[in-house]
């Protein structure tokens, strides 16, 4: 991720504007005045710079949580920074050159907003999770011209991997996103894919709620997959291929087929290793038999009108408010000139939105974007509407 160590931070007024980036506002921790938040706003993307004082180094560097879709702009808004602020730079891994001309040409990657707004439904969808070096995506998207492929990735170096060979190979088929894919399938329109792939997840033996494969995971695939549609599992764990067939039988009419060492098309590049280890394949298809209904979400994130005092409001830092299927964790809590900010997640356990929320004395707005619009979203959103009404 890029960054800069730093001397000394300085601060600069806000809002301010320096090489076409504009600095809008700075939010400092309430708890630990040495961290803080400076929020920007590039090429249309909304995100903050994450400043940390610490004993012995100083670094301004990107925030993970509101990083925009491209990472060049997260290097343009440190140089930038850095430049107004007249930081001295003692280490940087931060590129003052242009855009990588292959992510400049694509339009492949894609927001989630690009989905959630109006989802390509013209022709068969086949959806890749986690797809890590984009062997096997790439592999069936050059093979399948008249399908729409969708790879999920949260591994930032794999996507623009990725897109460096959507360019190269001048794919028209293929849309890259950078997000959870858990919560992604839950915006899926029903009845439209054809395939979904999981090769190779991540096992999460010792953090099993974050595994790809869940009750809920399988639900909103087989909505979202047609009749005969598959959801592939690989893996090469016997533990967790033990978890999920026991996860996918407890399903009513679908059909699951087991297979050990199968041969496919294309060897991704962990498969590649666990074959050279003679280690064994297993893997899980499940065909689904059923029509579903269209997916309809009810609900809105506007938040009412009036509110508990800002102290009030901050004392929620660190609280945890459960409910049926959910629950808001207040993580973090900033101040800023004209209000107060608090980072928090929300949604269901197994599929946490994180976001920040801010409060001003007439407006409460969630930071950079609103929540991706499902079900336990909305029902957190409800709640969390709730607690700031004391
Ligand atoms: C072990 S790698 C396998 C990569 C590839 N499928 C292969 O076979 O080579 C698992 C990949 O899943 C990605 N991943 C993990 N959890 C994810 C999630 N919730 N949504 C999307 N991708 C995820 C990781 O970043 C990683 O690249």
């Amino acid at each position: 991720m890029p960054h800069l160590h730093i001397e000394k931070f300085n601060e600069i007024s806000f809002p301010s504007e320096h090489n076409g980036v504009s600095f809008n506002f700075i939010a400092t921790n309430v708890n630990n005045d040495k961290e803080k938040l400076i929020a920007v706003s590039f090429e249309e993307e909304d995100f903050f710079l994450l400043v940390k004082e610490e004993e012995n180094r100083n670094l301004l560097k990107t925030d993970k949580l509101t990083r925009p879709a491209s990472i060049h702009n997260v290097h343009r808004a440190l140089s930038a920074y850095a430049n107004l602020a007249e930081l001295n730079v003692l280490a940087s891994n931060v590129l003052s050159g242009q855009k990588n001309i292959h992510l400049e040409e694509v339009t492949a990657l894609k927001k989630i907003e690009y989905f959630a707004n109006d989802f390509p439904t013209g022709r068969e969808v086949r959806i890749e999770v986690g797809f890590g070096s984009g062997r096997h995506l790439l592999h069936q998207a050059a093979n399948n011209k008249d399908i729409l492929f969708i790879g999920i990735e949260i591994h930032r170096p794999s996507i623009e991997q990725v897109l460096k060979q959507v360019s190269i190979q001048n794919l028209d088929n293929l849309l890259v996103l950078d997000y959870d894919a858990r919560l992604f399938m839950e915006l899926v329109p029903s009845n439209l894919v054809g395939k979904v792939y999981v090769h190779f997840p991540v096992p999460w033996d010792k953090k099993p709620h974050r595994r790809v494969i869940s009750t809920s995971f399988i639900e909103e695939c087989r909505r979202a997959l047609k009749v005969d549609g598959q959801l592939e599992l690989r893996t090469d764990s016997e533990n967790y291929y033990a978890y999920s067939y026991e996860t996918f039988i407890a399903f009513n009419k679908t059909v699951l087929h087991i297979n050990k060492n199968k041969d496919i098309a294309i060897v991704s590049k962990y498969e590649d290793r666990w074959r050279k280890m003679e280690k064994n394949i297993y893997d899980v298809t499940m065909i689904n038999e059923e029509d579903s209904e269209a997916l309809y979400i009810e609900g809105n994130f506007e938040f009412s009108k009036g509110k508990s005092s800002f102290e009030e409001i901050l004392k929620l830092h660190k609280t945890t408010n459960r409910f049926e299927g959910g629950f808001i964790h207040f993580e973090r809590a900033f101040k800023m000139d004209d209000g107060i900010m608090l980072r928090l997640s929300m949604g269901s356990y197994d599929r946490p939105e994180h976001l920040y929320l801010i409060i001003k004395e007439n407006s409460v707005s969630y930071y950079p974007e609103l929540p991706l619009k499902s079900k336990s979203n909305l029902e957190a959103h409800k709640i969390l509407d709730g607690i700031l009404n004391g």
